[in-house]
């Protein structure tokens, strides 16, 4: 059987696609109507060997190459995504059921905005000059790591591959790239993409399997740096495996953001927010605001203009522009979202709207919110990774920051309110790498991304991410003599 959207094979290695049908089948489902639409296969162990040695032998000659010319590759690769952004955004909407409307404006365009911010950065990265006592001095040289190891989670397959791969291969680093097994399809555009725009072979190459795939890359002796975005359990695993051999990590995992509305805040504002942070991308974001605190006196109104919107939500088929809100990513996350509002239900929180699965083919179920939720119920404290939005009283400011602030996770927070000095006030006192002020969601490759507290460790994006791909050497000069003690 031929399926419309099957690659020509599983894995892309050493600039060409690479099949061995020795691994396991790993079928891809189209979330929208269950149909199969690809069939790839996870790498054998000879698949992952050949990966990473392709890896390590790009490396030290893309390395020797100026920033310049390394950064060049990089932005041509950007050119070529944005030029076939249409075909990379309804590959997307395959791969994860997102409606097009948004895939065509936030994935690979996503990516290639961080190929060309890092492709552009390249060639700045410089080591300094450090004068010291006696006429001796000191330099440092920004080196790469080496090989590193990319593991991403399945909600925004273009967009994570491009993030972590475009500050690694600015930084003279090679990749090799392992997608969720449940979104394969994008990051093999990536791979060739890349070639396509001059990259050397064995640069970045992309591996196909699941967390068995994963572990053996995270322990492989060759790899010097492992960035994972996913599970806060899986970062767990992850982290302490890197650990045992010191290797490097990111760590971009799960959340349980808060997003504070202040009665004073522009309703419509904070509405607007609301929905952006829990039903974008069907509310399967890391970064999602999803204890929603409403001050008590703007709780109804707020709660009224919620469910005015959400009725112009349009569902349906994710390939038609006009949609709005598409399916879960697979059957088995419903599964799980939809225990998590049976679980609220039981728990007396008040279903105020959406929460049904439609009765249809594919993973499909409306926007949830629940209203009258205290900070003890399961869906508060657990992250659900789907479009369920717990609504919270609060009554003063002290109150909801330490409310807030009560969660092993620190990715995101929000907060709405007309006085700044508030916002920012409040801001200061939340426990969370990703702020926002009167807005929410916004991630552009200029600013760090990341999260404290169990939410993770290092920052994407922006030149922080610089600093998570490359090692400082120092040099000490000594222009005198060297006085030693006998
Ligand atoms: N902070 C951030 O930037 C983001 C975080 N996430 C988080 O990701 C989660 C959802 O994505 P999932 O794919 O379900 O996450 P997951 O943690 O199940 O899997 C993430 C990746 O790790 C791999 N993996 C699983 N076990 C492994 C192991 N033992 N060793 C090495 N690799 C292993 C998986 O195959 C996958 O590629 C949510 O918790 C969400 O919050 C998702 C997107 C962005
Ligand atoms: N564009 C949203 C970044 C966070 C996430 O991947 O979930």
């Amino acid at each position: 059987m031929t399926y419309p959207t099957q690659p020509t094979a599983s894995h892309f290695i050493g600039g060409e696609y690479v099949e061995d049908t020795a691994g396991a089948a790993l079928p891809v489902v189209y979330p929208a109507t269950g149909e199969t639409i690809a069939i790839l296969h996870e790498a054998t162990p000879a698949i992952i060997d050949r990966a990473l040695e392709a890896a390590k032998g790009a490396q030290a000659d893309w390395a020797a190459m100026s920033g310049t010319e390394r950064g060049r590759v990089l932005r041509r690769a950007a050119d070529i995504m944005r030029a076939r952004n249409h075909d990379l955004s309804v590959l997307e909407t395959m791969d994860t059921g997102k409606p097009y409307q948004e895939t065509s404006v936030a994935d690979a365009t996503s990516g290639a905005d961080a190929l060309e911010y890092f492709g552009g950065l390249a060639g700045s990265l410089t080591g300094e000059h450090i004068q010291l006592p006696g006429g001796d001095w000191a330099y440092t040289v920004r080196e790469p790591l080496g090989v590193c190891v990319g593991l991403g989670a399945w909600n925004y397959p273009t967009q994570i591959a491009c993030w972590k791969a475009a500050p690694a291969l600015a930084c003279g680093n090679a990749m090799v790239f392992k997608p969720s097994e449940t979104t394969p399809l994008c990051a093999l555009k990536v791979a060739k993409i890349l070639i396509e725009a001059g990259a050397p072979p064995g640069l970045f190459n992309v591996v196909q399997g699941a967390g068995a795939a994963g572990a053996a890359l995270t322990t492989d002796p060759r790899v010097d740096k492992v960035s994972l975005t996913g599970s806060v359990p899986t970062g767990k695993k992850v982290y302490a495996a890197a650990a045992a051999e010191m290797k490097h990590v990111t760590m971009e995992l799960g959340g349980k953001s808060p997003l504070v509305v202040f009665d004073d805040a522009d309703l419509d504002d904070a509405v607007g927010g609301a929905i952006l942070g829990n039903f974008y991308s069907s509310g399967q974001v890391c970064s999602n605001g999803t204890r929603v605190f409403v001050q008590r006196n703007l709780r109804d109104a707020f709660l009224d203009r919620l469910s005015e919107r959400l009725a112009n939500a349009v569902i349906g088929d994710p390939l038609d522009p006009e949609t709005s809100f598409g399916p879960m990513v697979s059957e088995g996350q419903l599964q799980i979202v939809l225990n998590y509002i049976s679980k609220g239900t039981e728990e007396g929180a008040r279903l105020v709207s959406g929460g049904q699965r439609l009765d249809r083919p594919g993973c499909w179920i409306t926007p949830a919110v629940f209203a009258d939720v205290t900070d003890d119920m399961t869906i508060a404290r657990e992250e659900i990774f789907g479009p369920v939005m717990c609504v919270l009283d609060f009554e003063n400011e002290d109150e909801v920051i330490a409310r807030a602030n009560a969660t092993e996770y620190g990715l995101s927070a929000g907060v709405f309110t007309s006085d700044l000095q508030r916002g920012h006030r409040v801001i200061g006192a939340l426990q969370a790498g990703s702020c926002f002020l009167n807005s929410y969601n916004d991630a552009p490759v200029e600013v760090p991304f990341g999260g404290v507290k169990m939410s993770g460790v290092g920052r994407e994006n922006s030149k922080a991410a610089i600093e998570h791909y490359s090692q400082l050497k120092s040099v000490y000069v000594r222009m005198g003599r060297v006085e030693a003690p006998f």
